[in-house]
């Protein structure tokens, strides 16, 4: 039986979308969050934007902060060519789990790999424990207080290199000011905000995208 609402999304996934179809993956999520229950997914509209900035950077090594349910994991590998690297980190167990479910069913599981526990522990690891040398794309949708202190610890760890994007969802709403003041402000970035909206809602949500000057 679901007692979860990640669980009920992944059990919608495993009996409508079609295994290996990355895109019929995303439409049922969609389906499923716009129709019965609303969830914290980056959406379809803000989705399309993602996709537009993913194609143009053509990235070969990418971090997400945030897996929860493999929606965004999906919607990036899929835009991907073979032999690239995609890591995401999730801090929480139960949403680590149904995004792997969701990732293997929609194909791309070999592309990905999920880090289990905090943005904190594991960015200091990525390029001894994972063979990282810089990210060129790194897709920022986790805890809100967290974007800008994750954000200066992946220039600490030298990890950005000149013209590594980062992208942060919810600028808007839940919010990330300190972020987007930092960003905007420390001379290190050039930002450029998507205004859109916010996933399954009319309210009106916004990403940044910071490049990394080096
Ligand atoms: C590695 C690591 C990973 C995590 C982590 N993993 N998964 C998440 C989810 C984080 N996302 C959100 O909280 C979020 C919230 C809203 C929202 C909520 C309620 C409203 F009324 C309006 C908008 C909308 C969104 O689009 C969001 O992305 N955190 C946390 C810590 N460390
Ligand atoms: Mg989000």
């Amino acid at each position: 039986l679901c007692q979860t609402k990640e669980q009920r999304i992944l059990d919608f996934v495993l009996k409508n979308a079609v295994r290996g179809d990355p895109q019929s993956v995303i439409d049922n999520i969609d389906k499923y969050c716009s129709q019965r229950e609303w969830s914290m997914n980056v959406g379809n509209e803000k989705g399309i934007i993602l996709d537009n900035v993913v194609k143009e950077s053509n990235p070969s090594t990418i971090l997400e902060l945030g897996t929860y349910c493999g929606y965004s994991a999906v919607r990036i590998c899929r835009l991907l060519k073979p032999g690239v690297r995609f890591f995401t980190v999730e801090f929480n167990p139960a949403y680590a789990a149904v995004a792997k479910q969701i990732i293997e069913f929609a194909g791309l599981i070999d592309k990905v790999q999920v880090l289990e526990g905090s943005t904190g522990d594991i960015i200091p690891q990525l390029k001894k424990k994972y063979e990282v040398d810089t990210l060129d794309f790194v897709f920022v949708d986790h805890w809100k207080d967290k974007y800008k202190p994750d954000t200066q610890l992946l220039e600490k760890c030298n990890l950005l290199r000149k013209g590594s994007v980062v992208l942060a969802d919810n600028v808007i709403v839940p919010g990330a000011p300190d972020f987007l003041e930092y960003v905007r402000n420390c001379g290190k970035y050039d930002c450029t905000n998507f205004p859109s909206f916010l996933e399954y809602m009319d309210e009106k949500d916004a990403l940044e995208k910071a490049v990394f000057r080096g």
